[in-house]
């Protein structure tokens, strides 16, 4: 039996799926997708077609002998005939014409850029294994122990090519510690694959082997370097430049022969928060690594009705997390159907592009404010949050709800909600500092994203439906330095929260002041 070929280099599973699962909201994406959709149903309707009526019936056996000769006709010139017609040089033109109606609103270079940043923070952040991340799989790679951080219900790999661009990355912007496992990855699966040339492939074996090189005599390892570059002139031995290398690298292995086995130990760049960013990153792994409640008697768990005529019909669950800084979690705070139409009233503002939501540039999120008047929601919220916290939360004393997506590798860096200078637009509403902030978790993540104080040393995975509340003052007005905190990075899922900041202003008999910083 003969196997099915697919023209032009569409594959079948990219010719059924056509029209994307993508919702029109999803705006550029969408749009893309349907475009496409359109060149393929277009091409689908006369050329594949063609071509694919050629091969019918091939896949059954050949017992007669005139099929036998049709068969073997269709394969030798018929096929070719048709790719080298008229009609195939038009549907070329067809292809690239649609390609140019939806150019420009295709991912640029620097949203592949960031979406590559954002999977080397991720292999950061939650010390995963770039060979497993290559093959689909999330796991957490420590000495010799592997932890599955995400089981995937479907594994979805990289390509060879996917690897290089990765690794391209990091590469161009000097960072040897992430390009090179990722180049290794591209060089490992592009020899495993040599020979199969891909037409939307844009690097090749030599070109992995050459950066490979490179990217190990920058960090110091002549050796490795010496072997890819003769590897690569296997390949391309008429290569002068990497000729040069080669005799470059044996004369200095020659002249001091312990960078043979000289381990060299490549640094992370530096990021922004260095000094807090290992206890960052272990806070975020560890997902929730709040004391539990047997360890500390103080901390508990409790119905809360603040004697609240409101919350009596309908108390709500609150556990304490932490008590310096205050810190309480208010479970089902919010139900599934509340959740969602408050994502709802956010998104329009929300989305701002189908892709470039999907994996985010530095500050990794985007928000919107939503103001009482927008739905009678916001008001029943703002009254269920003062019955719980007892506070003024009508304007100006706080602020409107702010409504926060992340994409994938999404995160907010360690932070402190409350100003910290005097000349801080949050000022400006004259209530004074945000004194408190209320946090709902508006959606489950299937990994990562937790949020983590730094400082007090805990995080707090995300709850669906409930809200954090702590305090950002002292009773004194001076900001809490141990409130500290950040969105860990999210793996796998879309993360929804919204914040009410209540200010100082408005509270003084509900929170009385207090000279001492402890309080
Ligand atoms: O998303 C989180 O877990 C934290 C968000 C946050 O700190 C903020 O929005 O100010
Ligand atoms: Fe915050």
């Amino acid at each position: 039996s003969y196997q099915m070929f697919h023209p032009l280099g569409l594959r079948s599973s990219a010719i059924s799926s056509g029209k994307s699962s993508l919702t029109p909201s999803n705006s550029h994406l969408g749009a893309v997708a349907i475009s496409v959709s359109e060149i393929i149903q277009f091409l689908s309707s006369r050329f594949y077609d063609k071509v694919l009526s050629l091969h019918e019936d091939s896949a059954t056996p050949v017992s007669n002998p005139l099929l036998a000769f049709t068969l073997i006709k269709r394969l030798q010139s018929d096929w070719r005939n048709v790719v080298h017609s008229l009609e195939a040089s038009e549907n070329i033109r067809a292809l690239k014409d649609g390609y140019e109606k939806v150019e420009q609103d295709l991912p640029a270079f620097e949203d592949l850029e960031g979406a590559a940043r954002a999977l080397m923070r991720l292999q950061d952040v939650y010390m995963l294994n770039v060979k497993g991340l290559a093959q689909g799989v999330f796991q957490r790679v420590t000495g010799s122990a592997v932890t599955d951080l995400y089981s995937p219900r479907r594994l979805f790999s990289l390509t060879a090519d996917d690897c290089f661009q990765v690794g391209k990355v990091a590469y161009d912007m000097g960072d040897y510690y992430h390009a090179i496992p990722w180049l290794e990855e591209a060089v490992s699966l592009f020899r495993g694959s040599y020979g199969e040339w891909k037409t939307e492939d844009e690097a090749s074996l030599e070109d992995a082997l050459d950066h490979l090189a490179f990217a190990y005599f920058q960090a110091g390892n002549v050796s490795c370097a010496l072997s890819l570059s003769r590897e690569f002139l296997l390949y391309s031995p008429d290569n002068k430049r990497m000729s040069r290398n080669v005799l470059k690298y044996e004369k200095l292995l020659a002249e001091s022969p312990t960078r043979v086995v000289a381990e060299t130990v490549i640094q992370r760049p530096n990021v922004p928060h260095l000094q807090t960013r290992d206890t960052y990153e272990g806070l975020c792994q560890t997902l929730g690594s709040q004391p539990t409640h047997y360890q500390i008697p103080s901390l508990y768990c409790s119905y809360e009705t603040n004697s609240s005529p409101y919350l009596l019909l309908q108390p709500i669950r609150k556990e304490v997390i932490h008590l310096e800084p205050y810190v309480v979690l208010y479970h089902d705070f919010v139900n599934d159907l509340e959740a969602q139409k408050i994502r709802g009233l956010a998104e329009p503002w929300v989305i701002i592009s189908g892709i470039r939501s999907l994996m985010l540039q530095p500050v990794m999120c985007f928000s919107a404010w939503l103001k009482d008047t927008v739905d009678p929601l916001l008001v029943t919220l703002d009254h269920r949050i003062g019955a719980l916290t007892g506070l003024d939360v009508q304007p100006p004393y706080a602020e409107y709800l702010q409504v926060v997506n992340y994409g994938i590798g999404g995160h907010y860096e360690p932070h402190f909600d409350h100003a910290t200078s005097p000349t801080s637009p949050l000022y400006r509403m004259k209530s004074g500092n945000r004194v408190a902030t209320f946090m709902i978790y508006l959606s489950s993540v299937e990994a990562g994203g937790a949020t983590a104080f730094i400082y007090a040393n805990f995080s707090v995975p995300v709850v669906k439906n409930a809200a954090l509340f702590w305090w950002n003052l002292h009773r004194s007005g001076e900001g809490d330095g141990d409130t500290l905190h950040a969105g860990c990075p999210v793996l796998v899922g879309d993360k929804w929260v919204a914040n009410k900041w209540i200010h100082e202003y408005g509270q003084e008999f509900r929170r009385p002041c207090s000279s001492s910083p402890e309080d």
